[in-house]
């Protein structure tokens, strides 16, 4: 094959697939990569332009056995990962779907493409069941006067290009508004990427957000941070108390100078990245207990919007559970009892909207063929509420399905001792300690 038509054609597909809304990263022959566009960008956090030409093992920590690209490549058969796992440019851990199949012209394997879709991020599926990773204003449904009060101020902050502080309880839909904010402002084409940081690895806020540069520190390497991948984006900061106020000191001066100085670095890097930040602790309650400081509150918070939570709107439950039916239906004409609905609405969902999307979802899996749900099985379906169920504070196996709620009651019963408090759950000191920092119970630096 001419070496000259495989080229354009790897440039047709980069041309083509920047569009797609699902990560994809193509390597020729001999494993360079050709193909690399802005969603797989997102996934990994790197610059197309930063991987384009670059081998996948220069790349990834991958070896023969478990890249995908090169096992398709070298056995010229697809390969069907559900789970890959590996380590994202920025130190995050990234779990993806992905069907990877070589790329034939003419008969003959010029190279092999992927597609990757983040499995666990906030993506959801479309009526017909595909995978979506965007979302919009009219993805947030609720028509209680909060919830309309809500998306009204949002969707007004997504046509200027102010900072935005999203404040309301675990699933609430923080991150959903964030999304549809910037799928309703000029940045749209942009990138946009989400961090939670209560989930950064110790030590390493700085490092996430502002990037290293060789030589910075023993080991260190040219990493761009969060908030120069973001540049021309969004950049979503979950939890943003949870940073220690060293951290947030130095994020203030990156937003108000527009510059970033990288760990190690001589010279700054511009940086044009809008920040959507949130947290659930009430913007008043957080600076009163030092856990942000007033500077950048004023600065991320130029418009706040407060996300209500769902025991506060119960008239927005049947409307919300309906569509969940209908989005996991597959098809499925499925519709709740009267019972169904006085539980639904009578419940006070500390989880919010994951809570409620959860719970149908887990009914329809567990009654495939039902076509009306019934209070008993959304019950059994409710890992908290389900007879024999562990109650709270007893153990409960997965720290997610727990209740702020529980967790806060558990610190304190603790007096603040994480270990105890972790034990009486039943769940691992780090996730306690994520739980604590999340919630505002303690601070970051409180641990080191
Ligand atoms: N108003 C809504 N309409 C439809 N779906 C919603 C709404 N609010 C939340 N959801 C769904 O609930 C789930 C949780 O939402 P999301 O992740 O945005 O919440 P969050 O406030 O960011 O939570 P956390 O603080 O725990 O990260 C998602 O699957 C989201 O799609």
């Amino acid at each position: 094959m001419e070496p000259s038509v495989v080229a354009d054609v790897w440039k047709l597909y980069q041309e083509i697939l920047e569009f797609a809304p699902v990560g994809v990263h193509a390597v020729d022959r001999d494993g360079r990569t050709r193909v690399y566009n802005r969603v797989m960008g997102e996934i990994d956090g790197y610059r197309p332009d930063e991987v384009l030409e670059k081998n996948v093992f220069e790349l990834y920590e991958l070896n023969e056995e478990t890249s995908t690209l090169w096992r398709a490549l070298k056995t010229g058969h697809p390969v069907q990962i559900d789970e890959q796992v590996y380590v994202a440019r920025n130190g995050r851990r990234v779990v993806t779907q992905n069907r990877t199949k070589p790329v034939v012209l003419a008969g003959e394997v010029i190279g092999a493409m992927e597609i990757a879709v983040p499995r666990g991020s906030r993506g959801t599926a479309d009526a017909d069941g595909r995978k979506r990773c965007r979302f919009s204003f009219e993805d947030i449904l609720g028509e209680s006067q909060a919830m309309r009060r809500a998306r009204d101020l949002a969707e007004r902050a997504a046509r200027t290009d102010l900072p935005v502080l999203l404040v309301g309880e675990t699933g609430t839909g923080k991150e959903l508004f964030a999304w549809a904010i910037h799928e309703a402002s000029t940045r749209k084409h942009g990138p946009f990427l989400a961090q939670n940081c209560a989930a950064w690895p110790e030590g390493l806020a700085e490092s996430v957000l502002f990037g290293t540069r060789r030589g910075g520190f023993t080991g260190a390497v040219d990493r761009a941070g969060v908030l120069e991948l973001a540049s021309g984006g969004t950049l979503f900061l979950d939890e943003i108390h949870a940073m220690s106020p060293a951290v947030q000191a130095k994020l203030l001066r990156a937003l108000q100078d527009g510059e970033i100085w990288p760990i190690g670095a001589r010279r700054s890097v511009q940086t044009d990245a809008r920040i959507v930040a949130a947290m659930n602790v009430p913007p008043r309650e957080a600076m009163a207990r030092g856990l942000l400081r007033p500077d950048l509150l004023y600065r991320i918070g130029a418009i706040a919007v407060h996300l209500p939570p769902l025991r506060q709107r119960p008239e927005d439950i049947p409307l919300l559970a309906r569509a969940f039916l209908r989005k996991y239906g597959n098809g499925r004409d499925a519709r709740l009892t009267s019972d169904a609905l006085a539980f639904l609405t009578n419940h006070d969902w500390p989880g919010n909207v994951r809570e409620l999307e959860q719970t149908v979802r887990s009914a329809l899996a567990l009654w495939p063929e039902a076509v009306e749900i019934t209070a008993a099985m959304l019950r059994s379906a409710h890992p908290l509420l389900a007879e024999g169920a562990p109650q709270e504070g007893a153990h409960v196996a997965r720290a997610d399905r727990l209740s702020d709620d529980a967790i806060r009651r558990a610190y304190e019963a603790a007096s603040g001792n994480l270990t105890r408090a972790a034990r009486s759950l039943g769940i691992s000191r780090q996730r306690m300690q994520y739980h604590a920092r999340r919630l505002g119970l303690r601070s970051a630096w409180q641990d080191t």
